[in-house]
């Protein structure tokens, strides 16, 4: 299924609140999940034949999701070392041909988390020349500082995890 989470970071000291979309990996939620390329994250951790994935994964975007859509790849389960399947040199060549970033993390130990969604966010702050702008409260919420980044806005809602 789909569902989505709302993860708030911090960019330049300015929150920036991110719509977060879990799209199902299975092939049978492909139709699905590609209309939601727009605005979603989308996960990629298989750890075979890593190459062929990223690559079909990128042209999906290409063809699916809005044009200058941001873009990263993240190695998961960097906790577990002894059973890495992809090399750290592998993941960093094949964003590089890519352009995109690369990361490896750890959603159980909490390893470069945060930093991707931070360098994802302000990726998207460049792209879209959108700045936190600080009103002069540092109250989240009450003084308009959060930038809100999602699916309604016309330019804002790009970003995509391979
Ligand atoms: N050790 C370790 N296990 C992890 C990590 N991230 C996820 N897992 C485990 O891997 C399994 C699959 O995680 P999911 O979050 O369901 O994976 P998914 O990519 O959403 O799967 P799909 O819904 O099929 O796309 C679960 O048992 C998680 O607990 C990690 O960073 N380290």
């Amino acid at each position: 299924g789909i569902d989505f989470k709302v993860k708030t970071v911090e960019v330049q000291g300015k929150k920036v609140k991110l719509q977060v979309w879990d799209t199902a990996g299975q092939e049978r939620f492909k139709t699905i999940t590609t209309a939601y390329y727009r605005g979603a994250m989308v996960s990629h951790k298989r750890d075979t034949r890593v190459e062929e994935r990223v690559s079909q994964q990128a042209a999906s975007f290409d063809s699916n999701a809005s044009a200058g859509v941001s873009r990263m790849l993240l190695g998961n389960k960097c906790d577990i070392e002894a059973k890495r399947k992809v090399s750290k040199e592998t993941g960093e060549k094949l964003a590089k041909d890519h352009g995109i970033r690369f990361f490896e993390t750890s959603a159980k130990s909490s390893i470069n988390v945060e930093e991707a969604f931070i360098a994802l966010a302000g990726d998207i702050l460049l792209k879209t020349g959108k700045r936190p702008v600080s009103t002069g409260s540092n109250t989240p919420g009450a003084g308009g500082r959060e930038v809100h980044l999602n699916t309604t806005e016309k330019k804002a809602s790009k970003c995509s995890l391979l």
